[in-house]
């Protein structure tokens, strides 16, 4: 692979992490078009207004529970987690069914991805907090399932990024020590888990991280596009 950028040369050693923890949404594919799309529809459904791209962007991040609560309230978070489970199961059903019937109609990688992922030889792992049901599909249909050497979906293990645990799993699944790992992600909610897990991060600028700036979480790096990691701006 083209040799890693001198900052990340300096962190880790000539030969860079030992291995990259990926995150899906607002890093490796622009799925709020779709995502949106399925969260009006249930609005609508429901009855409701929709809330639109904006404000989906604004609300993806911690998985589809999480998602569809904010959307019920229009984002308040207090009143999202206050919610009943039975209250929020009909629409989560009826959004499961909107974004299965659009998973991939707007959504497409971001500029340099398929670029980094075809040249980045070392061991990959996908963490997103998106639910396997939906991560699944969307990998086939991109091609991009022989990159990864683990996928760990949202409802995979019992904590969800920000929590340490999916990202010390893969780490410990691939017998790799936490400190050589590079967590890549766009939300606080990636940072977090890479701060929580002793793992350097690095922050996309162009995700999705509810309305604020990513430098604000302090990630190690801050970045425009993954291309960056492996050539000298
Ligand atoms: O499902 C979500 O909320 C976002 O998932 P991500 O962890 O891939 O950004
Ligand atoms: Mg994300």
């Amino acid at each position: 692979m083209a040799s890693w950028n001198s900052a990340i040369r300096a962190a880790f050693g000539e030969q860079g992490p030992a291995l990259c923890l990926l995150d899906l949404d607002g890093t490796l594919i622009d799925s709020v078009p779709d995502l949106a799309a399925a969260i009006d529809t249930m609005l609508q459904q429901l009855g409701r207004q929709p809330a639109g791209e904006t404000a989906v962007s604004h609300w993806v991040g911690n998985g589809a529970d999480l998602l569809v609560r904010r959307a019920l309230v229009d984002g308040d978070e207090q009143q999202a987690l206050a919610l009943t489970a039975a209250a929020v199961e009909p629409a989560r059903a009826l959004f499961d069914q909107a974004y299965l019937s659009v998973l991939h109609h707007a959504t497409g990688a971001y500029p340099g991805v398929e670029a980094w992922l075809e040249q980045a030889s070392l061991p990959k792992v996908l963490v997103t907090n998106k639910p396997r049901l939906f991560t699944l599909p969307l990998l086939e249909s991109l091609g991009w399932m022989a990159h990864f050497e683990l996928i760990i979906c949202g409802d995979d293990l019992a904590e969800k990024k920000p929590s340490a645990l999916p990202l010390l799993h893969a780490c410990s699944v691939l017998d790799i020590a936490p400190q050589t790992a590079l967590m890549i992600g766009d939300s606080r909610n990636d940072i977090q888990a890479a701060k929580n897990a002793g793992i350097r991060s690095a922050a996309l600028t162009y995700g999705y991280n509810h309305g604020a700036d990513i430098a604000e979480s302090a990630p190690d790096w801050v970045i425009d596009n993954l291309l960056q990691l492996t050539v000298d701006a």
